[in-house]
């Protein structure tokens, strides 16, 4: 801004407005400097056109005198119209004229003063914007010219910046005059308030010192500090305008984001109003039709009411006449009638019962005599029936007979070849034995007929006839009585070795009875025809009678196993029970006895047990009772008295049976079916203990057995047996033709009396031959639903049997006899009152071998368990002779 043109400036807008020249003049010269300037009107139009408007709007008026005030600003006018003007074109397009005008002012406004601009620090103030000076300095500079404000204070007094006005200083009187004159001259028009509202800033064209009022000098003072004062509000309200400007941006962001959401919202609302006005329409719809059908339902209902009504009124009215006399004659007529039809059919009724009754009679009497005839034939067919029956049983007999035969037969052959095959080893090894010594016996002869021809040499001419002396006989004499003295002393001790080893065996009994030791005898069965071509056994039974090596596929022995008793395959049921008669005899003796057979199912527990057959096949059971009924006899004669009972039960799927249910109490040959026995239940048998805490079974048949006459004895326990078999659960599997499905209990009950002292003994001999543990796969159970849960219930039963040795071997304080009813029922053998010997059969082939591997390791822990010495049950009885 130059400071010169601002000072030139005021001094010409002083000097022009000391003259009386009016709006229209100023602007009428204005208009024909711009021309011989060669600004065209048009390019001038907006500062013209804003000027126009200004003068009439903008209270800045010191701006207006300004550029009333001389020709000589034109120029400079124009100056700063043109550097302004670029930047605020576009603004000034849109701008309202209003303010269009009092910008152009600002911009036609001389440097040096205050000025309303856009293009700097500015503020807006409704619709105009007002822009001041940049500096001091400026102010400072115009301050010394002479700067007619009088219009800008007239301005000033109605525009926004009057507040700011300072109060004229008392001491100037041209000011005090002015003011007074100013107020005493006629106002001029003012213009009516702008349409937004804007405060109205009146340009005051009168508002004019006079020239002769030395304004200048007067309020340079004032104007100056007003000037800096009306600077810094202006500073202020710049900075207060540009803080408003950096606020507006994101508040119009913000307006704009909200008219959006407010738009979406709104068409949202409309589509949702629009839905809402349709629901109503069909609500409304479903209204009317309802209260249509409604009304119908009302007007059916009155309807009906109306006919109820009515039909009501009548039934009232029609009632007399039902009660009338006539009507009640036309009933008893009516009903005379039917009875008269009544009676007419009962008597046709009657009639015809006569007649079948007489029918009937015929009917009765022909079927009377065809019931007689029926009788008759019932009685022949009943005589045939029990014939039928008769031989129904003998071939039943007959084919037990057979099966006990075959296995008789089978046993004996199998136990033949096994013992064909030892003798045939026998045989080899004796050979050999033979042939070694055969041999060394002919070196011996060569030697000594070498040895005779050298004697003979040496002996030269001596015959061979006095070689010979009478000494020498002598000697042979001698020879001979001293060989005989060395063979019968082989033989005493022969016999002295077998007593010893008999003796051996009985102390070794003793130890282990002592310790209470549970026995175990392993026994393995001898190769059968069906256990195929292989003849390589995957047992093999030591000489000494006690330890076995089990061999695999590859022939590796898989371990070293030691027991009480090892038999092979040769040995004979004989030889067995001759191990086990001992045991048997302590039953007599008092004491609770224990015997089971353990093993894989073929593997010949029931073999063991009960045998095959009546022979030489006979297994423990019949030899035991045979030896006690040899041993009641010897014992007979020694003041003893015994009685003896026989109980046999299986336990099927956990279940208790009672296997001599069809037999009399002495044993008698049961009758081989149910059929002849309907009135004999089958009881539940329960395991229970008696009043000294031992176990028996409730319900369980007990068969008397003879101890009196042994041949009786024998024949009602052979009685037992086959009612045994013939009720136990047996099937036939891949394994064993007769393969037993459950456990089977012997029971031997023995009490002893002694007429000398009274002494009474009880003893038990328990014969368990368990069922045989089995792998469904190679069983080929697992195919049926019954022999499935068979194998299963037989598996768990051992396994449990299994948890009880181990649970006494490791001296636990608890064992699980409750587990099932196989360990509680020998709960009494197992737990140290009585003798328990266990049986584990094995079967010889190779296919068995991983099996017979588990049942000797079962065995090993069996025989680790020590029960405690066993109790003999005795008691004394009144009655004794001592
Ligand atoms: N030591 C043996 N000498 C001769 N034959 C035997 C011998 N052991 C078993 N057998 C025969 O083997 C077959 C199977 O024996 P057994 O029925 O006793 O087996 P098991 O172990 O009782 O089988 P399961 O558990 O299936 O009842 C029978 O025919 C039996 O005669």
């Amino acid at each position: 801004m130059n400071n010169t043109t601002g000072r030139s400036a005021l001094s010409d807008r002083t000097n022009s407005a000391g003259g009386a020249k009016d709006r229209r003049a100023l602007l009428a010269e204005w208009k024909s400097k711009a021309k011989s300037r060669g600004g065209s009107e048009n390019g001038a139009g907006p500062a013209r056109s804003s000027l126009l408007g200004g003068v009439r709007r903008t209270g800045l008026g010191g701006g207006v005198t300004r550029v009333s005030g001389g020709a000589a600003a034109g120029s400079k006018r124009k100056n700063a119209a043109e550097t302004t003007s670029t930047a605020t074109t576009s603004r000034w397009a849109t701008s309202r004229t209003s303010r269009s005008a009092s910008s152009a002012m600002a911009r036609t406004a001389p440097s040096g003063s205050f000025k309303i601009a856009e293009d700097e620090g500015e503020y807006e103030s409704r619709s105009k914007k007002i822009r001041f000076g940049d500096s001091t300095e400026e102010l400072g500079d115009t301050s010394t010219e002479p700067m007619s404000t009088t219009g800008g204070r007239g301005c000033l007094k109605k525009g926004r910046f009057a507040a700011a006005e300072p109060e004229p200083a008392p001491s100037n009187d041209a000011v005090s005059r002015a003011l007074e004159r100013r107020r005493t001259q006629p106002q001029p028009q003012q213009q009516p308030e702008g349409e937004d509202g804007d405060e109205e800033i009146v340009f005051d064209d009168t508002m004019n010192f006079d020239a002769d009022e030395d304004l200048d000098n007067v309020e340079s003072a004032g104007l100056k500090s007003k000037l800096r004062e009306l600077q810094k509000t202006c500073a202020a309200l710049q900075k207060q305008a540009v803080k408003l400007k950096m606020a507006k941006a994101p508040l119009e962001a913000r307006m704009r984001q909200n008219e959006d959401n407010w738009r979406k919202e709104k068409s949202k609302l409309t589509v949702e109003i629009e839905a809402l006005k349709v629901a109503i329409q069909e609500a409304d719809q479903r209204f009317r039709s309802l209260e249509l059908q409604k009304q119908s339902v009302e007007e059916e209902n009155s309807k009906l009411t109306l006919e109820n009504r009515r039909s009501n009124s009548t039934v009232t009215k029609d009632a007399p006449v039902d009660n009338s006399a006539w009507s009640r004659q036309l009933a008893n007529d009516k009903e005379i009638e039917e009875l008269k039809e009544k009676l007419e059919a009962t008597k046709e009724e009657i009639q015809g019962l006569k007649l079948d009754k007489i029918s009937l009679e015929s009917d009765c009497h022909a079927s009377n005599m065809e019931l007689d005839s029926l009788n008759k034939k019932f009685a022949s067919m009943e005589a045939e029936s029990g014939d039928i029956e008769a031989a129904k049983n003998a071939a039943n007999e007959a084919e037990i007979r057979l099966e006990v035969l075959t296995r008789e037969h089978i046993a004996t052959t199998a136990q033949l070849n096994a013992i064909n095959m030892e003798l045939a080893s026998t045989k080899s090894t004796s050979e050999a034995t033979i042939k070694e010594k055969e041999t060394a016996w002919k070196t011996e002869e060569k030697q000594l007929r070498f040895e005779i021809s050298v004697l003979r040499t040496r002996g030269g001419n001596v015959d061979d006839d006095d070689l010979i002396r009478p000494d020498d006989v002598e000697d042979e004499a001698v020879l001979r009585a001293r060989i005989e003295e060395r063979d019968r002393t082989i033989a005493e001790l022969q016999e002295q070795v077998i007593k010893g080893e008999k003796l051996r065996r009985k102390m070794h009994n003793r130890i282990q009875e002592l310790r209470g030791n549970i026995r175990v005898f392993v026994r393995t069965r001898p190769f059968l025809p069906g256990d195929g071509d292989g003849v390589d056994s995957a047992v093999d039974v030591s000489p000494d009678g006690q330890s076995l090596q089990i061999y695999d596929k590859t022939g590796k022995a898989e371990n070293n196993f030691s027991f009480d008793k090892a038999f092979p395959p040769s040995s004979g049921q004989d030889a067995v029970f001759e191990e086990v008669s001992e045991f048997v005899q302590s039953a007599l003796d008092g004491f609770h006895v224990c015997l089971f057979s353990y093993g894989q199912t073929g593997s010949g527990k029931t073999h063991t047990m009960q045998g095959s057959g009546n022979g030489q096949m006979r297994g423990i059971i019949p030899r035991a009772v045979e030896q006690i009924l040899e041993q009641v006899n010897l014992l007979g004669g020694q003041n003893w008295k015994y009685t003896m009972s026989a109980s046999f039960l299986e336990i099927y799927n956990e279940e208790l049976k009672d296997l001599l249910v069809n037999m009399g109490p002495n044993g008698e040959a049961a009758p081989n079916t149910t059929k002849n026995n309907p009135n004999k239940k089958n009881p539940k048998l329960a395991i229970k203990r008696n009043a000294e805490g031992k176990s028996f079974v409730d319900n369980l048949s007990a068969i008397n057995i003879d101890t009196t006459d042994a041949d009786l004895g024998m024949q009602q326990l052979e009685n037992v047996m086959n009612s045994a078999a013939r009720t136990r659960s047996v099937a036939c599997t891949n394994m064993n033709a007769q393969s037993s499905r459950s456990h089977s209990v012997f029971m031997l009950h023995l009490t002893g009396y002694n007429t000398e002292d009274g002494t009474v003994i009880s003893g038990a001999l328990n014969l368990c031959d368990l069922a045989g543990s089995e792998r469904l796969d190679r069983s080929g159970a697992g195919a049926d639903a019954k022999r499935l849960k068979e194998t299963q219930a037989i598996n768990k039963s051992l396994s449990c049997l299994g948890d009880v040795f181990s649970s006494l071997a490791s001296g636990n304080s608890h064992v699980p006899y409750r587990n099932s009813k196989l360990t509680y029922l020998l709960q009494d053998c197992l737990s140290g009152d009585g003798k328990a010997l266990m049986f584990v059969n094995l079967s010889p082939t190779m296919q068995s071998a991983h099996e017979s591997l588990c049942s000797l390791r079962f065995a090993q822990r069996v025989s680790q368990v020590e029960l405690g010495k066993p109790t003999k049950h005795v008691q004394y009885k009144m009655g004794g002779k001592k």
